[in-house]
């Protein structure tokens, strides 16, 4: 399954995932977010992966209960061991077609080796131009997640 780029997943928003507004908890669309971000990292790399970072998440419109969810999830940048995912969520009524965006960010995670460190993963080359203009906001959001670290590291020390 190595070297797949792009990875959707399908579900009906459950009962069980909504708050007391009958909107779908922030927390829960995160978890899918990590878990299709992760089946994307690990499908690329072919190695377990840990989540670094998220960045510019965004929650633009609630999804409701019974509603469909598609998370899809595409490969944007990768590093030396770091993969940044595209994210983008889209949900709707499963007796129409169409969905909206629910949820956009970049998720980075890193591939480990089998003792725990950080290993090489394949090199993505983006071909057409929307995936060429993905991967430099990709690298835009990559470098926000760290200065975003640096920042918080000088603040707590100040
Ligand atoms: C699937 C899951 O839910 S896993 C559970 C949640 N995640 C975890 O538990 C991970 C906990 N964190 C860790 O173990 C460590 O922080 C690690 C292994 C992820 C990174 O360790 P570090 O020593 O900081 O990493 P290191 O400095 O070697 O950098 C590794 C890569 O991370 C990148 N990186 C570091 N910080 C960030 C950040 N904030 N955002 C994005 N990438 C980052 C580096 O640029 C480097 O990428 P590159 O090799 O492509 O250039």
């Amino acid at each position: 399954m190595s070297g797949h780029s792009e990875v959707v997943f399908r579900f009906l928003a459950e009962p069980t995932d909504v708050n007391f507004g009958g909107k779908v908890h922030g927390g829960i669309v995160m978890k899918w977010i990590d878990q299709a971000g992760y089946a994307c990292a690990a499908g690329w790399s072919g190695s377990y992966c840990v989540t670094v970072s998220v960045a510019g998440v965004r929650f633009k419109r609630p999804i409701l209960v019974g509603q469909i969810v598609e998370v899809s999830a595409q490969i944007a940048h990768t590093g030396k061991t770091s993969m940044q995912i595209f994210i983008r969520v889209r949900c709707g009524d499963p007796q129409k077609q169409s969905l909206v965006e629910s949820n956009h960010c970049i998720i980075s995670f890193i591939a480990m080796d089998k003792a725990g460190y950080p290993v090489p993963v394949p090199q993505f080359k983006p071909k057409t131009e929307e995936q060429k203009k993905l991967e430099l906001y990709a690298i835009k959001m990559k470098e926000i997640a760290i200065e975003t670290e640096s920042l918080l590291q000088r603040t707590i020390e100040d």
